[in-house]
């Protein structure tokens, strides 16, 4: 496992290392470690469409130069795809990560639409009142437990249930395989916002241990098998290369993990506060989802490195240097959204640029699952504002900034409503 998977793998800016400057030479003002947003929000968008960050990161607010960024139409920048980053390099080749992503695709879908009858019972159990955003997270991780791995070589579904407070056991018929509650581990242990800062040295690196032990003999196990994939397994083990290397493929299992029960959980928790914090907003499901994502990108940097010398923005960029896609930026710049800063979810009923929005990243390493990812979330607030009345009280204020952007701390009180709205 790597130090800090981000969103869609294993990005590892590390944002919150050194005091940021903007312009190389600090002119403008400086992040401290908490503190990045706030710098960003402070000198965006005087500061212009290209700010530098430390650690030589140019980071980009302009959709235009984003996305030729990220489609690399001439070899610019060094092939790169987060989420199949690994610490030995890039999991590949190429041919391979596109069929683990459809596939991925495949098996997420199919299990969505077999699955979406035991939503309603999850998503009851986080009334009257649940603690966020980790609760978000458990309830995404329990409903697709079963595409991660199948219940034939985990023994049941996850122990927890979706409610954050009591992170109570969930009832199940048989007692959780090792590999299950290594993975239940891996979501408390590593996933959860703030998990990470809260594990000794020591702890990370049992776990570390542990899971390239356990999904390494099971991705092993796998591997020997054919025919249709039962589980997120399967898919990696049976996409990949015969000679991978196995600790590859653990990491790209992990990759799946992050995304599914940070990068789904964290959307969700953005979509539910801003709902709980807006009680009077009324808008359908999947405009709260895209002005969530809009708002608080959860892959908030995609970074490139440059493979020559060249300008960007009218910068020059070296390969010494990082130039960072910054999706916060592009969706919060006012060149193409009205009130760029508000909650305004009734934007999306006819969407004033699609080109300035790329919560999925663009080009050929965006991601495989955008469009199945919004569903998801909208399938549970369907289920959560359709049925409820929702506060949010909140615990903390600050975002939790990561490689992931994660919503603060809150309490959901949901109230039931008495009638059909
Ligand atoms: C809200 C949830 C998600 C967000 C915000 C998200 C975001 C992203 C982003 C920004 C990228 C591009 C990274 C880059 O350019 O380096 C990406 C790539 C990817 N994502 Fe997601 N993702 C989400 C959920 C998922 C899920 C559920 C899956 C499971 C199938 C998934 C699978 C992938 C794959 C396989 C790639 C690599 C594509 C490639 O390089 O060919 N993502 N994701």
């Amino acid at each position: 496992m790597t130090a800090s998977k981000s969103a869609t793998g294993t990005g590892r800016i590390e944002t919150d290392s050194v005091a940021a400057r903007a312009g190389r030479d600090g002119a403008a003002g400086r992040a401290t470690a908490h503190e990045p947003l706030s710098f960003l929000d402070r000198v965006f968008p005087s500061a212009g469409e290209a700010i530098w960050l430390p650690g030589q990161k140019l980071c980009i607010a302009n959709a235009d130069a984003a996305r030729a960024i990220l489609a690399n139409a001439e070899g610019a920048y060094e092939e790169h795809s987060d989420f199949f980053r690994t610490r030995r390099g890039t999991f590949g080749p190429r041919a391979a990560q596109v069929a683990i992503g459809g596939s991925a695709r495949a098996l997420l879908t199919a299990h969505r639409t077999a699955h979406a009858g035991r939503l309603g019972d999850a998503v009851r159990m986080l009334a009257p009142v649940s603690e966020w955003p980790d609760a978000g997270n458990r309830l995404v991780y329990a409903h697709l437990a079963e595409a991660l791995l199948s219940p034939a070589r985990s023994g049941s579904r996850s122990r927890w249930s979706s409610r954050g407070r009591s992170n109570a056991p969930a009832r199940s018929s048989s007692p959780p395989s090792p590999l299950r509650r290594t993975l239940d581990d891996v979501v408390a242990r590593a996933v959860l916002a703030g998990a990470r800062e809260r594990q000794s040295r020591l702890g990370r690196a049992v776990l570390r241990f542990r899971v390239a032990m356990e999904l390494g003999r099971a991705l092993e196990e796998s591997r020997k098998g054919t025919g249709e994939p039962a589980d997120l397994l399967d898919v990696v083990a049976r996409g990949a290369p015969p000679d991978a290397a196995i600790s590859d493929l653990v990491e790209v299992y992990l990759s799946f993990v992050f995304a599914i029960a940070g990068s789904v959980g964290f959307t969700l928790g953005w979509s539910v506060y801003l709902l709980g914090t807006h009680p009077d907003v009324r808008a359908e499901p999947a405009w709260i989802v895209r002005e969530a994502l809009r708002l608080w990108p959860v892959a908030w940097m995609l970074a490139r490195r440059p493979a020559r010398t060249h300008d960007v923005l009218g910068v020059r960029v070296t390969p010494k240097d990082y130039v960072v896609v910054c999706p916060y930026l592009v969706h919060r710049n006012p060149k193409y959204w009205d009130e760029p800063r508000r909650f305004r979810p009734q934007r999306w009923a006819s969407p004033e640029t699609k080109r300035a929005f790329m919560p999925f990243g663009f080009g050929p390493h965006a991601c495989a699952a955008g469009s199945l990812s919004m569903q998801l979330v909208e399938d549970i607030l369907r289920i959560l504002a359709g049925d409820y009345a929702l506060t949010a009280e909140t615990i903390d204020p600050r975002p939790h900034i990561g490689p992931a952007l994660a919503p603060p701390r809150f309490a959901l009180h949901l109230r039931r409503r008495s009638g059909p709205r």
